[in-house]
């Protein structure tokens, strides 16, 4: 398991091309990488996947047609391995994550959420990016049958409680307001968490 306990977990999700990436890089900026880290979920399904037929994990981690080219068989075999074992790549993610703040930028299912929640009951933050569809689009988004109307792009559309929500359709300045207001929530998070552990907040 982790060398560390974690102090906050930022949980993120989004539509494919929303700006999960984009914005968890931001955030991770300013709270610095000593502090926070990024873990995806599919990093480890993608990384086994590549093993098992002989793909390039690289490239498979990209944002081209060679990673949307394996996206649905990719899907198939990640919720195979979920329906024997839900946590398995959460687990698999937070591994070596020894960072106080992890920002899981890429949850799909309710399991995936729910396995935090149950791990970590009291220090997960949800939120949620939105973008529309035409912004989506403009960033490279295609609907696909089978993909954006699936569990993979759709299971956390309805049963969550997002504790904040990020419009993310590209006014530079309504995003920055947002990620001010997301930094004040993360801190006052950990000021309630280091109260009831009876931690000095860091000046
Ligand atoms: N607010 C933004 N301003 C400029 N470019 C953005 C913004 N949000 C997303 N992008 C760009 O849009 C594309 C998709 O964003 P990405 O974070 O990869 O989406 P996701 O991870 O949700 O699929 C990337 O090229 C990214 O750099
Ligand atoms: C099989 C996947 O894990 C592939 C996810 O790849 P990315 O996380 O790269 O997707 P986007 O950034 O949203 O475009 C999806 C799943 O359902 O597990």
């Amino acid at each position: 398991m982790t060398s560390t306990q974690p102090r906050i977990i930022l949980l993120f999700s989004g539509k494919r091309k929303s700006g999960k990436d984009y914005l968890t890089d931001l955030i991770q900026k300013r709270l610095t990488a000593e502090m926070c880290c990024i873990l995806r979920l599919s990093a480890p399904l993608k990384q086994q996947y590549a093993k098992d037929h002989s793909l390039d994990y690289e490239e498979l981690l990209g944002s081209g047609q060679y990673k949307e080219s394996y996206r649905a068989d990719m899907i198939r075999w990640g919720e195979m391995k979920r329906q024997q074992d839900s946590g398995f790549f959460c687990r698999l993610a937070i591994k070596h994550a020894t960072q106080p703040i992890w920002i899981i930028s890429d949850c799909r299912r309710m399991s995936d959420v729910q396995w935090f929640h149950e791990e970590f009951s009291d220090r997960c933050i949800c939120v949620r990016v939105e973008a529309s569809e035409q912004t989506r689009s403009q960033r490279g988004w295609r609907f696909t049958t089978g993909i954006d109307d699936a569990e993979s792009e759709c299971g956390l559309d309805e049963g969550v409680k997002f504790d904040y929500i990020i419009r993310n359709d590209g006014a530079d300045d309504v995003l920055e307001k947002q990620l001010e207001d997301l930094l004040s929530l993360i801190k006052s998070r950990e000021d309630e968490s280091n109260a009831q552990n009876n931690i000095k907040p860091e000046k």
